[in-house]
């Protein structure tokens, strides 16, 4: 029951401050919103992605789900209590899942987190038996939903959360490898002193280890890198461009012996994929998708590619022309993707 509510059933003959505030003149409109997002998991990365899409206002209905209600209640709050600096957010939170019903887009990040020295691949089965009590449940809350997985093993847990919805490839999403190619492109933009939004190039294939860098189309306005020198990217490159691409692999395991976890990439690269989907923008972003039947794939698995995102989810993927070097390593990529598949007990 409401304050006002309780009011009058206590002093019926009061007419209360907002009754002698305000004169009612139409009813008030149903507040149930298009673009609510639910966040599942609410620790580093589910707050960063929480808090970026609030404050990129790519929606201003924001559910939050945890196991621990006092978190979930405190993040709750101290959201709520920056309102007056946000475009007239709703922040909700609850321990049961029906607190997403009726989400346009659930970010899934619950789930175990590498510690030092642990790989993505390690975290699989502890992470797809969360999975499986969640995305059966969450899909029952909002049917039409699109799913964004963000726990590691990212491609393989976006697999398992497509095979356990029930729902159209193209609305289950891994937010792959968006965070590498931002890596990639920060780190190369250093290097030629561009902005990183001027430098474009793409990581694709799994986020993680086995990543593949597309250097036969790094390029600033399109001038191809390897148009100037050949090796760029190559093993015998005397200017070591590949220490880029190492450095991606190297990024997350040297931010986590650093301060424990990484969260605020990852988190502005869900509000980024979160505005591709909400502002039907036909964006091009490298995320996880099914990549059966692209560049001879031939097995059931998940990797990022350029896909076309919008309202839909994964419109199409763009098929980059890429070097033989770089098709096989996408090749070893889904082996890698299909071998621990088949280890995983769902
Ligand atoms: N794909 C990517 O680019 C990235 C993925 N990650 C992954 O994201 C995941 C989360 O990382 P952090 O936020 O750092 O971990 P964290 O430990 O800070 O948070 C995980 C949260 O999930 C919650 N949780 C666990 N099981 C749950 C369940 N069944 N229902 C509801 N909530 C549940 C926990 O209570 C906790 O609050 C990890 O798997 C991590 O490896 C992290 C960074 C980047
Ligand atoms: C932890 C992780 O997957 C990342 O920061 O890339």
């Amino acid at each position: 029951m409401d304050k006002e509510t309780y009011f009058k059933l206590k002093n019926p003959q009061m007419a209360s401050l907002k009754d002698q505030m305000f004169q009612a003149v139409a009813e008030d409109v149903d507040s149930k919103s298009s673009n609510k997002v639910t966040v599942v998991g609410i620790g580093a990365v589910g707050m960063a992605a929480a808090f970026s899409i609030l404050a990129q206002n790519v929606s201003s209905d924001v559910a939050l789900i945890d196991m621990f209600e006092n978190k979930l209640k405190g993040e709750m709050m101290d959201l709520q209590h920056g309102s007056n600096f946000l475009k007239n957010a709703k922040i909700s939170a609850s321990t049961d899942l029906s607190v997403s019903a009726n989400s346009r887009l659930i970010i899934v990040t619950a789930g175990v987190r590498q510690k030092e020295g642990e790989s993505r691949l390690d975290l699989v089965q502890r992470n797809a038996d969360i999975m499986k009590n969640l995305i059966p449940k969450l899909v029952e809350y909002s049917p039409d939903t699109t799913l964004l997985i963000v726990s590691n093993p990212c491609d393989i847990l976006t697999y398992v959360a497509w095979k356990l919805s029930g729902l159209p490839k193209n609305r289950v999403i891994g937010s792959g490898t968006n965070l590498d190619s931002s890596r990639f492109r920060f780190l190369l933009a250093q290097r030629l002193n561009v902005a990183p939004t001027s430098m474009h190039g793409w990581i694709i294939g799994e986020h993680g280890d086995s990543s593949v860098p597309v250097w036969s189309g790094v390029n600033i306005a399109g001038i191809r890198l390897r148009e100037i020198n050949p090796s760029a990217g190559l093993d015998n490159d005397s200017e070591n461009w590949n220490e880029c691409h190492k450095d991606v692999v190297n990024a997350a395991y040297e931010v986590i012996k650093l301060k424990g976890y990484t969260s605020w990439a990852i988190g502005l690269s869900c509000a980024d994929i979160a505005s591709a989907i909400f502002r039907n923008s036909n964006s091009v972003k490298a995320v996880s998708t099914l990549v059966k039947g692209i560049h001879g794939i031939d097995s059931e698995v998940f990797l990022s590619l350029p896909c076309v995102l919008n309202a839909n989810g994964v419109v199409s993927i763009v098929k980059q022309k890429l070097s033989p070097d770089e098709l096989a390593k996408l090749h070893a990529s889904a082996a890698l993707m299909d071998e621990v598949q088949r280890g995983i007990k769902l």
